[in-house]
């Protein structure tokens, strides 16, 4: 396979059509979901020439955790619909590539699980874990505790979710539970047996449940979006805990300074893929903006519609300093398991090493904002 459009082609086919619809979906008309890959169409790169871009190096250093590539797996859930050892295999090939996998709070493996999975392949793997923080912080918490104690590296927490947004797909699907067997391991309650429950989790989890019928019997708690969350949260977070604390989820610039006043380590310039608010921007399109309001004072990365080595280009060019890729991550996974996630992380990092040396760089931060035109 040559492109990640190939991948999705091969996964639709394997997967149950809901969950692809799951998988591939966005908020109501999709207009942000199309307009992530689409804004990167009405974009010209302006190579520069005759810089020597031999001898290139793609390793980025973020925030500590070193990345073998600026191109990192974001935070996707439920991975074990996609595969039947989900982020297991995700993780391992994550490792294999030396780059960041963030694993998402929502994964159908227990975090313990996916740290030992990723050890197996590469010592000392680059594992961030993304967090909806809980109105029950005590719960909160221990996953926080749970999670440091795998050997996660970093906390991103995503703010663009006070509610889930509306996806009709899954409306009509009526995809709303998790197949029975599958549970959002890292909820399962603390000192809880692992082996223990047979109840679905609730995908819609709706904001006034904390601790839903069914998953009383089960122990496994279902995920709360708390629309109360406010900057008081994310003290509260760095006050429990030395790692890094980046917040996933920003659009507008006035927050992004508000995240480097308020001590944040790095942002994530998001739309949650187009499944949270329809007819927000494209994430590349507001990026330039957020990328002069932090003006270098953190870390910016970005996700949302990267498929091919010239949209990171474009998104390193115009401020961040790496990318995520989610559904080319579940592609992968769906259509090949382990060696499919390799291909697809491989495929990324072949196109952006392409470009980035047909624009004269040899290094991530060579590329310029100048040589990005629309
Ligand atoms: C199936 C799916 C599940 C996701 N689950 C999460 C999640 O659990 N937590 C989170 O912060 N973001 C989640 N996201 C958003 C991704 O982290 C990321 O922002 C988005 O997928 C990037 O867009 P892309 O899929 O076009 O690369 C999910 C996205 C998808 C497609
Ligand atoms: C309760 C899990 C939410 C997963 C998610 O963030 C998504 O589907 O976009």
């Amino acid at each position: 396979m040559r492109t990640i459009a190939e991948f999705e082609a091969a996964a639709r086919e394997r997967l149950d059509p809901a969950h692809y619809d799951y998988f591939a979906g966005g908020a109501q008309d999709e207009i942000t979901l199309r307009d992530n890959e689409e804004a990167y169409k009405r974009l010209r790169l302006v190579p520069r020439v005759l810089r020597g871009s031999d001898k290139r190096d793609l390793s980025v250093d973020l925030l500590g955790t070193p990345s073998s590539m600026p191109i990192l797996v974001a935070p996707t859930a439920f991975h074990r619909l996609a595969h039947p050892d989900g982020e297991l295999v995700t993780a391992r090939a994550a490792a294999r590539a030396g780059t960041i996998m963030i694993v998402s709070m929502a994964s159908t493996t227990a975090i313990e699980d996916i740290a030992a999975a990723a050890r197996e392949v590469a010592p000392d793997p680059g594992l961030w874990f993304q967090l909806y923080l809980q109105p029950d912080l005590e719960f909160t918490e221990a996953i926080v505790r749970r999670a440091e104690n795998a050997g996660i590296k970093a906390f991103v927490v995503t703010v663009d979710s006070p509610v889930l947004g509306r996806r009709e797909r899954d409306d009509r699907n009526a995809f709303h539970d998790l197949p029975s067997g599958l549970f959002v391991e890292n909820l399962r309650n603390i000192g809880e047996n692992r082996s223990g429950g047979n109840t679905s989790h609730s995908i819609h989890a709706p904001a006034t449940t904390l601790n839903g019928g069914a998953s009383r019997r089960s122990h496994v708690r279902e995920i709360v979006m708390s629309a109360g969350l406010n900057w008081d949260h994310i003290a509260w977070l760095r006050s429990k805990t030395k790692l890094p604390v980046l917040i996933k989820g920003l659009l507008h610039a006035e927050d992004a300074r508000l995240a480097v006043h308020h001590g944040v380590a790095g942002i994530v310039v998001s739309n949650h893929g187009g499944r949270q608010l329809d007819t927000v921007p494209a994430t590349i399109d507001v990026l330039p903006e957020i990328a002069a309001a932090v003006g270098g004072a953190l870390p910016v990365l970005l996700d949302g519609g990267i498929r091919r080595g010239t949209d990171v280009v474009k998104a390193l060019a115009l401020g961040a300093d790496a990318v995520g890729v989610g559904r080319p991550v579940v592609w992968g996974l769906a259509a090949g398991g382990r060696e499919g996630v390799s291909e697809v992380l491989e495929m990324l990092r072949a196109d952006f090493d392409q470009a980035l040396a047909l624009c004269g760089g040899r290094h991530p931060a060579d590329l310029t904002p100048d040589q990005v035109r629309r």
